[in-house]
């Protein structure tokens, strides 16, 4: 997908909310268990309540690799099912990933030719040859860690060099001489505020992964409000206040509330802009 086709698709939903499909076998609700795949029941009938109100989808693959090789299938299918049915949607497979040229290839491959994704998220911190296999793919696109939503975040990501530099500042500045912004995206969590505004000032044109609000506490409010750009330039993701919205039978017509609830949010902002 391209940034134009993106930001259409965020201008035609009023949204730029992505639903993160962390499905975790412990909570989904117990009738799911007599299904013959109870996690692609689940994620499917999460996607179909909530497709309209959303313009991506972010399954977390730790959720899936920790059930072994039926938790796999059950992470092609989702994708398969959401490419299918609903093609303007931007998949983003968080997997973290980034290692020696040759390893990132088959990383690579198995994101975009294997699952077919639309977009990875990959850890900077081994460089260039480890993150530009995943920029060969046209129109797919690579997420980069820049500054998370996590406490740790300060442990190497906040700290400052002798001229008073931030380390995720030079990812910011020297990832830009591997790719655009139409290929690359940072992964800022939406728990750090008013640090959006330093991330513009190096990153002005990208579009941002931004994950924590709901079930994390960050607020939508600060993170339009520093963050967001004429494209929009932001995809704000929440998982578990949106998919356990509700452990009953009507698990999915609750997740659709939620979800409608940060779309409508979401429409008030889009004003500013379009
Ligand atoms: O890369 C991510 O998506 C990510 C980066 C980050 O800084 N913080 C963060 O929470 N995430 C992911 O975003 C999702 C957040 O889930 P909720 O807190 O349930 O909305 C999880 O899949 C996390 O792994």
């Amino acid at each position: 997908m391209t940034k134009q086709e993106l930001f259409e698709n965020i201008k035609r939903k009023q949204s730029f909310l992505c639903v993160g499909l962390d499905t975790d076998f412990k909570k989904i609700p117990e009738h799911l268990y007599e299904e013959e795949d109870p996690i692609y029941a689940f994620n499917k009938a999460i996607v179909d309540a909530t497709a309209r109100y959303c313009v991506a989808y972010k399954p977390n693959t730790a959720f899936y690799e920790s059930l072994g090789t039926k938790g796999l299938w059950a992470l092609e299918k989702t994708i398969e099912y959401i490419r299918t049915k609903y093609p303007d949607q931007f998949i983003i497979l968080d997997a973290k990933r980034g290692d020696i040229g040759n390893t990132s290839e088959m990383y690579a491959k198995s994101a975009f030719e294997h699952l077919k994704a639309t977009a990875i998220t990959v850890a900077p911190y081994m460089g260039e040859d480890s993150v530009s296999p995943f920029l060969n793919y046209p129109k797919k696109w690579v997420i980069l860690l820049a500054l998370t939503s996590n406490k740790g975040s300060q442990d190497f990501q906040l700290v400052e060099d002798a001229n008073g530099e931030k380390l995720f500042e030079k990812v910011l500045k020297k990832s830009q001489e591997w790719g655009t912004d139409e290929q690359l995206m940072y992964v800022v969590g939406a728990t750090q505020g008013s640090m959006f505004a330093d991330i513009r000032k190096h990153a002005p044109n990208h579009f941002l992964l931004v994950p924590g609000v709901g079930a994390q506490g960050g607020s939508l409010e600060e993170v339009v409000k520093y963050g967001m750009n004429k494209e929009c330039g932001l995809l704000v993701n929440s998982s578990r206040a949106i998919i356990y919205a509700d452990s009953s039978e009507s698990f999915a017509s609750a997740a659709s509330i939620e979800a409608k609830k940060v779309q409508t949010e979401m429409a008030k902002y889009l004003q500013a802009i379009i």
